[in-house]
């Protein structure tokens, strides 16, 4: 599904990744990993096409990210992937459940339905009596489970998830990655996660490793 061949990027003089190759299929789970300035969120933008490679190229269902249209892309941003960060990043001036409903939104999805998957999502993730709270009005990790709503509402083909436990304690970080592998489990969305964190890598189908830039062999999953 997501296909990147020899992809080279370079912040002026600095190459952040160099030939990097790597597939993600249908429903995978994908960790990315490796020390500090390896290229891990180089590499993620690139694959969600938040970045454009130098070189090579990354294609989405055979699809060139870097010949589509800028509409195209964005469109394939909005209906196709979902974001997660590792600070929330939702709305400030929106309810939870107004963040939430951002992507069905702007995906034109109907109020009624809207409405229904929202509230769904919102009690499975335990945030029904935040709903109607502003992001500052709530904690880091409901904040950080109601920006993982926000990236799979849509029914995404592919979450890309970067740090997203890396503002949280372990017990809130667990219950973040419960809920995006879960959810993506069962809607058969890919998730493609950078993570500093073994423990989380190794609950991934496959870990791709990062050293000055370049991919390691794969690790094989325990
Ligand atoms: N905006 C930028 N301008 C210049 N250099 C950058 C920029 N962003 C990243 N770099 C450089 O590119 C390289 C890869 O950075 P990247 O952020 O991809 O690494 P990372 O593995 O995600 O690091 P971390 O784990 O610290 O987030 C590093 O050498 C970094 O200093």
């Amino acid at each position: 599904m997501l296909n990147a061949i020899d992809v080279r990027y370079s912040f002026g003089q600095t190459v952040a990744l160099a030939d990097a190759s790597a597939t993600v299929a249908p429903g995978e789970k994908v960790a990315l990993v490796g020390p500090s300035g390896s290229g891990k969120t180089t590499f993620l933008y690139c694959l969600a096409g938040l970045l454009r490679p130098g070189r090579g190229q990354v294609l989405f269902n055979g699809k060139d990210l870097a010949k589509m249209s800028d509409e195209e892309r964005s469109d394939l941003r909005l209906r196709s992937f979902g974001f997660v960060f590792q600070f929330a990043e939702l709305v400030p001036e929106l309810t939870i459940r107004e963040n939430v409903a951002l992507p069905l939104d702007l995906a034109g999805v109907d109020r009624a339905e809207r409405a229904e998957r929202v509230a769904l999502l919102l009690d499975r993730l335990g945030l029904t009596s935040e709903a109607g709270r502003r992001p500052a009005q709530v904690s880091g990790g409901q904040a950080q489970r109601a920006a993982v709503a926000r990236a799979i509402v849509h029914r995404p083909s592919v979450v890309f998830a970067d740090e997203p436990t890396g503002s949280l304690d372990t017990a809130n970080g667990e219950a973040v990655i419960d809920l995006l592998f879960g959810l993506s489990e069962e809607q058969g969305s890919a998730v493609v996660l950078v993570t500093h964190d073994p423990k989380i890598a190794c609950r991934a189908d496959r870990v791709l490793e990062l050293r000055d830039g370049r991919l390691l062999a794969e690790v094989p999953s325990p």
